[in-house]
This record gives structure tokens, C-alpha cells and sequence, in this order.
């Protein structure tokens, strides 16, 4: 499998302080990866700045020109009376005008989600898993081939977080997905993941999900 990102030398200082130095990591088309580390040592940080959102302070990274990246943030502030359905909701991520293709293409994204059933349901009645699945499902329409995952199974009860990742199973297995998951959640990255990214101490490690030692909460 060919690398999609290449990460060289990448530091990042807020003010004066040094979140990390000199991280230097690749990542395979159709990975799985974790994103490990204790509070504050930059994993945000880092996917910022791969999103482009935030300049890195030195240091180049680069993803495959083929990439077509997709952003799941952790669901959150949706009221109990947000009054768009489930349907509505993943469809804000596509044109107004819904022509059939469209149509289709969100109803397809629902299927994929497990969420056409209840695909009129409000979002402010949705469960937590329901709610991650759709911004999920909302991501997925912009056909990524790799998607970044920032604590979505954070809020989630066991059974949401298990339905969750077994849609990124899915994803990857079937759609070579490339995936790349922040997250502290140590059982269900060894359960899910296959490689990891450890930030920590101002520095990047990585490996085999299988032989992480770490052990930082
Ligand atoms: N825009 C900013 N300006 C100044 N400091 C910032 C900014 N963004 C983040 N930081 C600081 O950078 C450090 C890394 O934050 P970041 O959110 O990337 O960590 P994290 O590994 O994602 O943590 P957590 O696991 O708690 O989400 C923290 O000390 C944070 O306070």
C-alpha cells in the first residue's frame, strides 16, 4: 500500500509553549489508526492542522494527491427541540436543490449508517449514537477516502461505540477507507485499530496497535 500522508519535521509552539517538536510520521493508504495521548499533548492541534485550519509553527506535511479527506467532530450542543430530522440534518452537507442523484446519494449514506429507518426522527430526539452516526453519515457524503475521527465515541454508551466502529470496520474493509481516530479510549482502539499514534513528551511514536505499551491515564 502506498503512504497518503507524509509528516516531516512538523512542530507546533502556542506563544512560547511547545506543544511538539520535530514529529515525523507516515500513514498508509487504507490504515487504521489511532491517535493516542494524555490531555493537552496536541492531538486537536495536530488534526487542525492537517485540515489546514492552523499553520504549523515549522515542518511540511503532505497527503496524496488522490486524497479526498472527510471530518467527523464529536457531536455536540444539539438541543432537544433542533427541529431537522435525522434526513434534513445529513442533508445540509449537499446542495439545496435535491435532484434525484442527490437524493439518492444521502438516502444511500443513510442505508451505510444504519439510519434510514429512523431517518425521520428528529436530531433532537436522536440517541447519542444516532446523532454521532449522522455526522458520520453527513462526512460520508462528501465521498472522502479517508476520514478523520476527533473523540466521537467519547459521549457514546458501550453498545453506540461498539455499532460505531464497526461502521469504521466496515468503511475500511470494504471501501479501503483510510481512517485515522483520536481518541483516549485504549480497549476499543485495540479492539478496532491497527496502528497507533502516540503524542506525547513533545514527540510523535508510532506503531502496531497490538504492542502499544503506553499507559498514560
Ligand atoms: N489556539 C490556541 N492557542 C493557545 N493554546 C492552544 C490553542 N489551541 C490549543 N492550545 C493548547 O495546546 C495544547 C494542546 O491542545 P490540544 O487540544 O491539541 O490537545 P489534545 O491532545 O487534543 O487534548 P485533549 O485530549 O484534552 O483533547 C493545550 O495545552 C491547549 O491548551
Amino acid at each position: 500500500m502506498k503512504d497518503i500522508l507524509n509528516v516531516k519535521n512538523l512542530s507546533m509552539k502556542f506563544d512560547n509553549k511547545v506543544i511538539f517538536k520535530n514529529v515525523n510520521f507516515k500513514l498508509k493508504e487504507g490504515s487504521m489508526t489511532a491517535l493516542l495521548g494524555p490531555n493537552g499533548a496536541g492531538k486537536t492541534t495536530l488534526i487542525r492542522i492537517l485540515m489546514n485550519l492552523l499553520d504549523p509553527t515549522e515542518g511540511v506535511f503532505k497527503f496524496d494527491k488522490e486524497i479526498r479527506l472527510g471530518y467527523v467532530p464529536q457531536f455536540r450542543n444539539i438541543d432537544e427541540d433542533y427541529p431537522l430530522s435525522i434526513k434534513a440534518f445529513v442533508g445540509l452537507n449537499a446542495p439545496t436543490i435535491k435532484t434525484k442523484r442527490i437524493k439518492d446519494h444521502i438516502k444511500h449514506e443513510l442505508e451505510e449508517t444504519n439510519l434510514l429507518e429512523i431517518q425521520n426522527t428528529r436530531m433532537g430526539k436522536a440517541s447519542g449514537g444516532q446523532k454521532q452516526r449522522a455526522y458520520l453519515a453527513q462526512a460520508l457524503l462528501d465521498n472522502p477516502n479517508m476520514i478523520i475521527l476527533d473523540e466521537a465515541t467519547a459521549s457514546l454508551d458501550p453498545r453506540a461505540k461498539e455499532e460505531l466502529m464497526n461502521l469504521l470496520k466496515h468503511l475500511n474493509e470494504k471501501h479501503q477507507m483510510t481512517v485515522l481516530f483520536v481518541t483516549h479510549d485504549l480497549p476499543l482502539a485495540k479492539k478496532y485499530m491497527k496502528e497507533y499514534l502516540y503524542l506525547n513528551h513533545q514527540t510523535a511514536e508510532q506503531g502496531k496497535m497490538q504492542d502499544f505499551k503506553g499507559d498514560y491515564e
